[in-house]
């Protein structure tokens, strides 16, 4: 069986008060119900950050600006194979929202817990913790 490769772009959007934004993701689709960062599916031809930029307007309604590229991460589901690229975004244009629905929050690092996460986040969750 061939493995589907998926490049996924992750925007870790943090504002000037040290938050960050999470969405909650719907039930019944992969990791349904758990929280995470905005972001999605890099298409063909396009940069993991070209790709960020576009799913952020699309989920956040944001114009990212300058995002940071912080490190990648390789997932493996059963029947494919996720790289999960993650960037740290702290300058944008607009004010970021669930634009297709989901519940947001803005939390502040000690409150994000890795247990709501997808498990491949837990390393840069931990990240997070450790660098402040
Ligand atoms: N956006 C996002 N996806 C994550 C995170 N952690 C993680 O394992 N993933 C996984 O990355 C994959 C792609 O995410 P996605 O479902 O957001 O893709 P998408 O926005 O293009 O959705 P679509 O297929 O409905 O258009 C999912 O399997 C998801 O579980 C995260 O923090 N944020
Ligand atoms: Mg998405």
């Amino acid at each position: 069986m061939t493995q589907k490769q998926l490049s996924v772009a992750v925007g870790i959007i943090r504002n000037s008060e040290q938050r960050y934004f999470i969405t909650r993701r719907p039930q019944g689709v992969h990791m349904g119900g758990m929280w995470e960062f905005p972001g999605g599916k890099v298409e063909e031809g396009e940069t993991p950050e070209q790709g960020l930029i576009r799913e952020l307007q699309e989920e956040t309604g944001i114009t990212a600006l300058q995002p940071h590229f912080l490190e990648s991460k390789q997932v493996d589901v059963p029947g494919r194979l996720i790289t999960l690229h993650f960037f740290l975004v702290e300058r944008w244009q607009g004010e970021p929202w669930g634009r297709e629905g989901q519940p947001m929050r803005w939390l502040p690092v000690d409150e994000l817990q890795e247990d709501e996460f997808p498990p491949a986040n837990a390393d840069i969750i931990r990240r997070l913790k450790s660098s402040r």
